[in-house]
């Protein structure tokens, strides 16, 4: 038997009476007054979009993994420039879901013309007076909710604020003052991101009981088109690095040299949320007028895995939050045509993604989307028409100031509310069929429990009635044995796989922890054999260096048991030989010449008797020596400190003792002058002897 398919959710397509192209709306013939001298801007033509019915109740149940983008808007307060600016006036009413722009009329009263738009949620944010004002946390629980909600699932989430410049993109997503520590915890200023990740720890510490949870998090901010990572240590006289974006054959498009951060608690991200905060406000500064004109894009990437016995395996998400770029149009000249004539040319990242929601508005079936264009969209794919749960904030202002922007984000927004996105769990597909049997199972077990309960309850059912009844309990029964052998199979297959993987894991774990002993052994050996031992730090391959080095102590091995010989030789005929893990010097104070001979050359001579070998090096005449090494001294006076060690008197010959214990401590001062004096230029040595 197979599964009853997920029935998926398919949007009512977009009716707009007498409207092809959003450019093509007709003028409503009640607008009096607002007419601009250059003709009718499209801000004034009237405006009638059906938005498409959001997900029902039953869809969602069914269908967790297709839904609509879901978009809200809020409306913040009048600033002042708006509140002194003559003529400027109110012109949002919201009704319910709904949002009238009203335009001014030239009598000062206001007069509702059908510029109305439907949304999944509006904050009214005006008045705190109104009882229906939304508050930071209104917002929050609307919208940040839900996207932690299907993080915890295992799915991808994203919110993207969008609106012109001051409309209050930032003030939602982040809060006011959000560089300082006391405003981005504050109750009434924390804006959508730091409630979110406050929201996220207290969740995962209930969570990290039954499972291991990871928290990593970046922030990056794309301003003309270049990549700058807010969280890369730096100061503000170097010049930002630009990163690059790289496509991964299966994990998609990445940015190469984002440092990602570890994250175990909220006040550590926190942490992390200020400083790139600064940063991106450093950077704005810098920038001075462009400081609207960059996106910002603050990810979190949540890893759940559930300990041994428990068939949900693991799941990742990743919650996108962004903060985009202003939409306004360039004002830079005053020229009004010039500023049509820029238009939308504002910003390659929000043009091309503008062009990516009317494409996947359109839903047609290999319908090209030109994710590529911009480095914001190319990034944000998966959010935008993919494996993804996501959500978008518009912000606008309530004032006549900014009708035409205003419109234009409405419509906007309208648009993104009929891209369908599919999500999916990011999980392995085994873990997933586990996972889909279990819920038909529980299913069916509750529709046998449902006609079990009616059968009994139910006396005077008819006979076809309760023929029919039963038939279908039957088919329930089998359907559900059915579904229950599928789901023990499974899991049977998985407990298997997992004992195998188990297993393997194992095995090379106990490699490993050989190797490990191997080589552990191998670097104390090194320790213990030579002091002198140096790995070169521009060799890339540690082991293979290691390796070396060790095949070059395993032949000095040799070479050290054979210089032992050589040594013994020596003090049986009246030399003294030292030696270090470079060179052999033999000493004869006989004849006064000495020799020193580097050891890697000794190797080769092996096989050789003592005394040839000796015949065949080269003396040298011991008062043209230039100077001892260090080792050479420290190896000279332990030899002395032994001899003086076996010069040591009985304890009961007191000034034995007495005299010993002298010549002690003078040899003690000899050394740390002698010491003291290797490397200065002087033939001399001074030092106080005991007396
Ligand atoms: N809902 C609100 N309640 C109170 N003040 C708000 C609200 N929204 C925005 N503001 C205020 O309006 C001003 C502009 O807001 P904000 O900086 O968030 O705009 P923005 O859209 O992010 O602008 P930009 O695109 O230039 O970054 C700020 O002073 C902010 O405090």
């Amino acid at each position: 038997m197979s599964l009853s398919p997920l029935k998926s959710y398919t949007p009512r397509k977009r009716v707009l009476p007498n409207i092809t192209t959003p450019g093509q709306y007709s003028t409503p013939k009640t607008v009096r007054g607002a007419q601009p001298a250059f003709g009718t801007p499209e801000c004034f033509s009237k405006v009638l979009l059906e938005t498409p019915k959001s997900s029902t109740k039953r869809d969602k149940e069914k269908c967790d993994e297709e839904c609509n983008l879901r978009v809200a808007v809020r409306i913040r307060p009048r600033n002042i420039s708006e509140l002194t600016i003559v003529g400027s006036e109110d012109i949002i009413r919201v009704k319910d879901k709904q949002i009238i722009v009203c335009l001014p009329k030239n009598n000062h009263q206001t007069v509702c013309v059908d510029h109305t738009f439907n949304y999944d949620y509006v904050f009214w944010s005006v008045d705190e007076t109104n009882p229906f004002y939304s508050k930071q946390e209104d917002v929050f629980v609307t919208l940040g909710v839900p996207l932690l909600n299907s993080a915890f699932k295992g799915f991808n989430a994203c919110l993207f604020a969008y609106g012109q410049t001051g409309s209050g993109k930032s003030y939602s997503m982040m809060g006011k003052n959000m560089c300082e520590l006391n405003d981005i915890d504050s109750e009434d200023f924390s804006g959508i991101i730091p409630r979110f990740c406050r929201e996220l720890f207290k969740r995962t510490s209930d969570l990290r009981k039954e499972c291991t949870v990871s928290i990593e998090v970046s922030y990056f901010e794309i301003y003309n088109e270049k990549i700058h990572d807010l969280l890369a240590s730096q100061t503000q006289t170097a010049p930002r690095i630009a990163l690059k974006v790289r496509e991964h054959p299966t994990l998609g498009p990445y940015i190469v040299d984002l440092t990602t951060h570890t994250v175990n608690s909220y006040n550590e991200l926190r942490n992390f949320l200020i400083v790139g905060n600064k940063n991106r406000a450093v950077a704005s500064t810098a920038m001075n007028e462009f400081s609207s004109r960059s996106h910002s894009i603050f990810t979190i990437e949540i890893g759940q895995s559930k300990t041994l016995n428990d068939t949900d395996n693991s799941k990742r998400s990743k919650v996108s939050l962004v903060d985009l770029a202003g939409s306004e149009r360039l004002g830079s000249t005053n020229n009004k045509e010039d500023r049509m004539k820029q238009g939308v040319y504002i910003n390659k990242s929000l043009l091309t993604l503008g062009k990516c929601i009317s494409a996947l508005a359109e839903q047609k079936k290999n319908n090209f989307i030109p994710y590529r264009e911009s480095v914001l969209t190319w990034l944000l794919r998966e959010s935008l028409g993919g494996n993804s749960l996501t959500s978008m904030l518009a912000t606008i202002s309530p004032s006549s100031t900014h009708l035409e922007e205003t419109l234009s984000t409405l419509r906007y927004a309208c648009q993104a509310r009929t891209i369908v996105n599919r999500a999916r769990i990011n999980e392995s597909p085994h873990d997933r069929l586990i996972r889909e049997l279990r819920s038909e199972v529980e299913r069916l077990r509750a529709l046998r429990q449902d006609y079990e309960r009616r059968s009994s309850c139910s006396h005077s059912i008819s006979f076809n009635d309760s023929n029919s009844s039963n038939i279908e309990m039957e088919d329930i029964k089998t359907k559900l044995s059915m579904s229950e052998n599928k789901l023990l199979e499974a899991q049977q297959m998985w407990k298997q796989r997992f004992m195998e993987s188990r297993e393997t894991q194992l095995k090379e774990l106990a490699e490993a922890e050989k190797y490990k002993a191997e080589l552990e052994s191998k670097v104390r050996l090194l320790n213990n054999v030579s002091e002198d031992v140096c790995l070169s730090p521009y060799r890339t391959n540690f082991l293979e260096e290691l390796e070396d080095v060790l095949t070059s102590q395993k032949e000095n091995n040799v070479c050290n048991s054979w210089v032992e010989d050589v040594k013994e030789w020596c003090s049986e005929n009246g030399l003294i030989c030292t030696y270090n893990s470079e060179t052999l010097k033999i000493v004869d104070n006989v004849n006064g010449k000495h020799t020193l001979l580097p050891l890697k050359n000794l190797k080769l001579q092996a096989n050789n008797k003592i005394s040839d070998f000796l015949g065949t090096l080269k003396w040298t005449d011991n008062h043209s020596e230039k100077r001892l090494t260090k080792s050479e001294m420290v190896s000279s006076l332990n030899q002395i400190y032994q001899l003086l060690d076996n010069l040591k008197p009985d304890d009961n010959e007191n000034n034995l003792c007495l005299l010993y214990a002298k010549l002690n401590m003078t040899l003690q001062k000899f050394e740390t002058a002698l010491l003291n004096n290797n490397g200065k230029n002087c033939k001399t040595v001074t030092f106080n002897l005991e007396s």
